[in-house]
């Protein structure tokens, strides 16, 4: 018999509605145990009394809510508890399912597992509820609500069927080689599977616009000590994340906020001042971290002091390319009627006024917008697709020049078998905790 589980869906804490959700063959037998009451119609919504059914003591008048199998979102008979969101409550009403027959707490991302298991998502589909529950922004809420709605799973589905009907034809010009079948049908596979193994490569030729959209785009900001990186970080996070002090070397580890610029993630990181002289070993080490995340970030914020010019400093000076933004800061104490650094057109700021930064804001939202916005194509989200596809693509070519019908026909399957394994048609098992492992309980 499955075990039928339950957990708390929504956030644990204090909140206006806590739900906790049932799901598995005793879930209705679960609730009469808790109502005293018989099943209430599928689908509608009651308000009922429940009770702990071994000491009758009161938990709460909470809404309860049905669905029968197969039409619930884990494909089995799934009860909603809507309770009063206190603690007591919650505990109260998760202590009298414990003790219930046949019950127990759900594992981690255990219903939306169950609902792949019976069929209604695939899993492409199932990353998608995990990555729309981790959303912080619109365009990582666009993005998840696509792929969760199916566009990803189908354009692979799709891919499959092509490669399925040339696998037909192979396989008949390997099973009536001397009937006369129009002069090698195989023939007739090789553009249909080249056409594909291009489509593949554009496909996964997107500098991996939706893994980033999933992790938010890296910006690194660089400069030598004092130039007013914490400052300008502690800025555009409108919060004090990082000390700021007017001694060269403040900065060591990497310090990391959130922001979400024009519905786009980015994670942006104050560093180390670069410089040749570190005081001691700590600032050492935490200029090498600086230069490493440099070398590691999409985007990077190159600060230049205003009061320094015409000064440049020579290690800022080598980090900057063109995914660099080149930002002269304490204009509020220089005469910046030229926004220019060296050679470079620069954004001209004040970290302590705020003069430049909406200006600045847009210059990153762009390059945000430019790396994470898509054609409308729905986009590769993650490393588990990415070499699911590279692994396709590769048989893809080998197919092409395979010597024999037999050895083309043996890459196809090959590739075919690639793709299921990402929406999950094909022997996942071992794939499954992995993937299921990420979610919260609840879900
Ligand atoms: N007048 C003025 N002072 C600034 C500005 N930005 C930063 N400062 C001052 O410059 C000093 C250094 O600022 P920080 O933000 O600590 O500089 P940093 O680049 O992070 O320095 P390190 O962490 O040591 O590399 C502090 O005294 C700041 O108050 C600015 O735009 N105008
Ligand atoms: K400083
Ligand atoms: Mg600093």
């Amino acid at each position: 018999m499955i075990p039928t589980i339950f957990a708390l869906a929504t956030a644990p804490g204090r909140a206006g509605v806590a739900v906790v959700r049932v799901s598995g063959p005793a879930s209705g037998d679960a609730l009469v145990a808790l109502t005293g009451k018989a099943l209430p119609a599928p689908r509608m919504a009651k308000l009922v009394r429940l009770r702990d059914p071994t000491s009758g003591e009161a938990l709460d008048d909470a809404l309860v809510l049905r669905f029968t199998a197969p039409r619930s979102f884990t494909g089995e008979d799934v009860v909603e508890l809507h309770l009063h969101g206190g603690r007591a409550v919650v505990a109260g009403v998760v202590e009298a399912l414990s003790a219930l027959p046949g019950l127990r707490v759900a594992e981690p991302g255990e219903f939306t597992r169950r609902a792949f298991e019976n069929g209604k998502l695939d899993l492409t589909e199932a990353e998608a509820v995990a990555d729309l529950v981790d959303a912080e922004t619109s365009a990582q809420r666009r993005q998840a609500l696509r792929q969760m709605e199916g566009a990803l799973g189908q354009l692979y589905d799709g891919w499959r069927e092509r490669l399925t009907r040339s696998l037909a034809h192979i396989e008949a010009d390997i099973d009536f080689p001397d009937e006369d079948l129009p002069s090698g049908v195989s023939d007739a596979a090789r553009p249909v599977l080249s056409a594909l193994a291009t489509e593949i490569d554009a496909h996964l030729d997107d500098r991996g616009r939706g893994e980033r959209l999933r992790e938010g785009l890296h910006i690194a900001i660089v400069g030598a000590p004092n130039a007013g990186k914490s400052s300008l970080l502690n800025a555009l996070a409108r919060r004090e994340a990082a000390i700021v002090s007017a001694r060269a070397g403040t900065t060591r580890d990497v310090i990391e906020v959130h922001l979400d610029l024009g519905g786009y993630p980015v994670v942006l990181a104050d560093t180390a001042g670069l410089r040749e002289a570190a005081a001691d070993e700590v600032e050492e080490e935490g200029i090498r971290r600086a230069l490493d995340r440099a070398a590691r970030a999409d985007v990077k914020v190159a600060v230049f002091d205003a009061t320094a010019l015409p000064v440049l400093d020579p290690a800022t000076v080598a980090l900057v390319d063109k995914d660099t933004v080149v930002v002269l800061n304490k204009t509020d104490l220089a005469d910046a009627a030229v926004a220019k650094v060296g050679e470079w057109e620069a954004v001209a700021v004040s970290a302590r006024t705020g003069s430049g930064l909406p200006a600045l804001e847009r210059r990153l939202t762009a390059f945000s917008a430019d790396r994470l916005a898509g054609s409308g194509a729905p986009a590769l989200t993650r490393a588990r697709h990415r070499s699911a596809l590279e692994e396709c693509r590769d048989a893809l070519r080998r197919a092409l020049t395979a010597p024999l019908p037999e050895l083309m026909a043996e890459d196809v399957r090959l590739a075919s078998r690639a793709l299921g394994r990402i929406t999950g048609r094909v022997d996942v098992e071992d794939l499954l905790d992995v993937i299921f492992r990420d979610f919260c309980i609840g879900k």
